[in-house]
């Protein structure tokens, strides 16, 4: 059986197509090592459902422009649909379905009842107005209304989206079922059911793979990190917090490196005045992507995908890397990085705390019921660490990467869930 993936611009190797490439070599070493037949591995394959739908947004200056949005949900075995919803100009229907694939396996992994989907709309946020950005989200949600709700498919922040998103989100839903329902998306601000500790859920998530990767002290331990946004600016926070020394960030406006260290409280509060770390007095100025080549012990992709590629990996000087992106470092990156004894924490791994919050935050709303910070954090760690335990304990049963592992771990619970359900046979 043939396998049949979308593709927006077959002839071109865009981005989306990259990142696509990647995710199906994942799942084919994965479904090899498990010994899966050809048609349930055409299935994991194939996203269950995608939804291309043209977005219509009045500019303040009375132009119509049309942009092109997407939710694809790649699987729905083992619970409702569940992932971010991306704003960025270069998204096409490629990117989803991969990202939507990750999610897939990252909830497996963690052990949450969910399946996998991701949600992206072709534009540029940095460039609308904010009554066009809510414009937009709004006709967006309207859009995509048939697949998402509570018990179906659940949104939540990812590039270019944030909790104000997930609000007007939650208000056109809710305007359309004539009641509240704050379960239909999660990373909501707290007035609205909001989880406390969503918000850097992700990044704690980061910080705890990478200090348990780490196995010893994070004293004086070097960090870069790429991107400086949502993830990556509260990863940076927190790896300083627990004592490592962060030495540079970058975001798209440049990088900025300090052998003694970053403030990087300082650098947040910069970041947030200037729009960018670019110009930060209290450090050298360093090309965006030099950061991915420096001496640290510890580097943390928090951007976009494809970051670490077979260009430049034999250049990546890190004896760590913890993924906080989703799909930064392709496969061919991914065989170098092995031979080179570089250990990589995957991203369906690393940064799977933005999710386990989400679920934490979607229990709370279908209780409606809250917990304290402190509940959600041991809730937190507790998952995180589980699923780093099976993946450290299978990768070293097996003699696999952490990333084979994770997918083997993560794959295989799906697969199960199809076989016990009886969709397929
Ligand atoms: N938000 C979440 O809860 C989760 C996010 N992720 C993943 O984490 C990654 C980051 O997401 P998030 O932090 O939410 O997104 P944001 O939009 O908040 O931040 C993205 C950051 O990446 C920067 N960036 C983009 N391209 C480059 C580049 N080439 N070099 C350096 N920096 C770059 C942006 O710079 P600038 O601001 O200047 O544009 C920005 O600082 C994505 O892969 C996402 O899928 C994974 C799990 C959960
Ligand atoms: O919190 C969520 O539901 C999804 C977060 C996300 O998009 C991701 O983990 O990549």
């Amino acid at each position: 059986m043939s396998i049949m993936v979308p593709s927006t611009t077959p002839a071109l190797i865009t981005p989306g197509r990259q990142a696509l490439d990647s995710a199906l070599h994942q799942l084919d070493q994965a479904a090899a090592h498990l010994g899966l037949d050809d048609g349930l591995r055409t299935m994991l394959a194939t996203p269950r459902r995608s939804l291309t739908v043209s977005v219509p947004v009045r500019r303040e200056d009375g132009r119509l422009d049309v942009v092109q949005g997407f939710r694809v949900q790649h699987n729905v075995s083992r619970g409702p649909a569940k992932g971010g919803l991306r704003f960025h100009p270069t998204t096409d229907l490629d990117e989803v379905t991969a990202l939507a694939m990750w999610m897939t396996w990252k909830c497996a992994l963690v052990g949450i009842p969910y399946g996998g989907a991701k949600g992206g709309v072709a534009v540029d946020p940095a460039g609308l107005t904010t009554r066009e950005l809510e414009r937009l989200t709004r006709r967006y949600v309207s859009e995509i209304m048939p697949l998402i709700g509570p018990e179906k498919d659940i949104p939540a922040p990812d590039v270019g989206t944030d909790e104000q998103t997930m609000a007007w989100i939650m208000d056109t839903y809710s305007v359309s079922a004539g009641y509240s329902v704050p379960g239909v998306v999660t990373g909501k601000p707290t007035t609205l059911g909001g989880s406390l500790g969503r918000t850097g859920a992700t990044s704690r998530g980061v910080q705890i793979a990478a200090l348990a990767a780490l196995g010893r002290s994070p004293e004086g331990v070097t960090v870069a990190v790429q991107g400086f946004g949502k993830v990556g600016a509260l990863a940076a926070q927190y790896l300083s917090d627990a004592g490592c020394k962060v030495v540079a960030v970058s975001d798209v406006t440049g990088a900025v490196h300090a052998a003694g260290g970053l403030d990087v409280a300082r650098l947040r509060a910069y970041a947030a005045e200037t729009g960018g770390v670019r110009g930060f007095h209290h450090a050298d100025a360093l090309d965006r992507d030099d950061l991915l080549e420096l001496d640290v012990d510890v580097l943390v992709p928090a951007a976009m995908e494809g970051a670490i590629t077979e260009a430049n990996a034999a250049r990546v000087r890190a004896r760590l890397i913890v993924e906080g992106a989703n799909g930064p470092t392709t496969p061919e990156a991914d065989e170098i990085l092995a031979a080179a004894g570089t250990t990589v924490v995957p991203d369906i791994l690393a940064n799977a705390g933005g999710v386990i919050v989400s679920y934490l935050e979607w229990v709370q709303n279908m209780q409606a019921y809250s917990w304290s910070s402190g509940e959600v954090e041991i809730k937190l760690r507790d998952l995180m660490l589980g699923a780093f335990a099976d993946v450290r304990s299978l990768a070293a049963e097996r003699g696999l990467t952490l990333r084979q592992a994770a997918h083997v771990i993560g794959v295989g619970r799906v697969a199960e869930a199809h076989q016990m359900r009886g969709l397929y046979p």
